[in-house]
């Protein structure tokens, strides 16, 4: 890979432009962005070339992407941004391959507006900031062979990739993409909890953050299944039961499946719109 880029460098784009640099060190990186700030980030943080757009982007600010002739472009603008971008970019992206990392802009969508069926959807979570993020793969069915490769090695650069079909991406957004958010909630409320009991709150969310990690470790490395581990934990009229019970009652496992379904046909909804 030699040339990459990268239009929009927020908390997804900077995060996936320090991966990939740290993937392909020889590459060069332009980032597209509309702030002054981020674009000089991009300089720093990855010795970037920027291009910055004007709003509504012009043609002439378009142009150095066509010269930069990119072998690797990647959408890491909010998904309503889209519609502006794409007419520009059509004309200068060249023969790029286009990987979107925007929810709710679909295969079809992509390809429509930058006419060109060169492209791939990737969703991430936000632990692609640490290089831990679940990526969903989603390559448009035109896509050659060496595309696919060049796609997963992307996605792996900033975490666990796994390929999924393009029905199962808002599938995805509930478990994983927005999921990640459902886990920081839990850590805040057991933190919570902790500190009720009487752990100060930076002590408490350092303990609960540890506990979750070790609770994940065990599960990855044992092949238990977790309601095994719920019980071995839970001793006959113990403390744990009572923690159980307490979880149940209030909805603990409806809310948290509710919150993943939820989330899935929001972003069902946003496809449509
Ligand atoms: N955050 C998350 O957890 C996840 C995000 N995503 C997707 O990733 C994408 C990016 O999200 P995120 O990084 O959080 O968003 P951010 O708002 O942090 O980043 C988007 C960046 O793009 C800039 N920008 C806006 N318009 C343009 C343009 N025309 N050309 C170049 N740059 C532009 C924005 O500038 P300014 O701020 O000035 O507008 C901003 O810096 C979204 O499409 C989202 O759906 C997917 C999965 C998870
Ligand atoms: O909530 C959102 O819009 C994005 C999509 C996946 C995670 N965050």
């Amino acid at each position: 890979m030699q040339r990459v880029a990268i239009f929009g460098y927020g908390n997804m784009g900077a995060a996936f432009a320090k991966a990939l640099h740290r993937q392909f060190p020889d590459a060069r990186f332009l980032v597209a962005e509309i702030d002054p700030g981020k674009a000089e980030a991009a300089r720093q943080e990855i010795g970037a070339e920027s291009l910055m757009l004007d709003a509504p982007l012009s043609d002439r600010s378009l142009s150095s992407l066509g010269k930069f002739q990119p072998e690797l472009l990647l959408l890491a603008v909010k998904p309503f941004q889209f519609a502006d971008l794409a007419s520009g970019l059509r004309r200068h992206a060249g023969s790029s391959l286009v990987i979107s990392l925007m929810a709710g802009i679909d295969l079809a969508a992509l390809a429509e507006g930058l006419q060109t069926t060169r492209v791939v959807r990737f969703l991430p979570n936000l632990a692609a900031v640490v290089g831990q993020s679940v990526t969903a793969v989603t390559p448009h069915t035109e896509l050659a062979v060496e595309d696919r490769t060049t796609a997963m090695t992307a996605a792996e650069a900033a975490g666990m990739a796994v390929q999924l079909p393009e029905d199962l991406i808002s599938s995805l957004i509930g478990l994983s993409g927005s999921g990640i958010a459902f886990a920081f909630q839990f850590l805040h409320a057991l933190a919570l909890g902790g500190t009720q009991a009487g752990i100060s709150y930076p002590q408490s969310l350092e303990i609960a953050i540890a506990t979750v990690e070790g609770a994940a470790a065990a599960l990855k490395t044992s092949g238990i299944h977790p309601a095994d581990y719920v019980t071995r934990v839970c001793s006959p009229g113990g403390t744990t039961i009572r923690g159980v019970a307490a979880l149940e009652q209030h909805g603990f496992t409806a809310a948290v499946m509710q919150a993943v379904h939820s989330a899935e046909q929001r972003s069902r909804e946003l496809e449509r719109e």
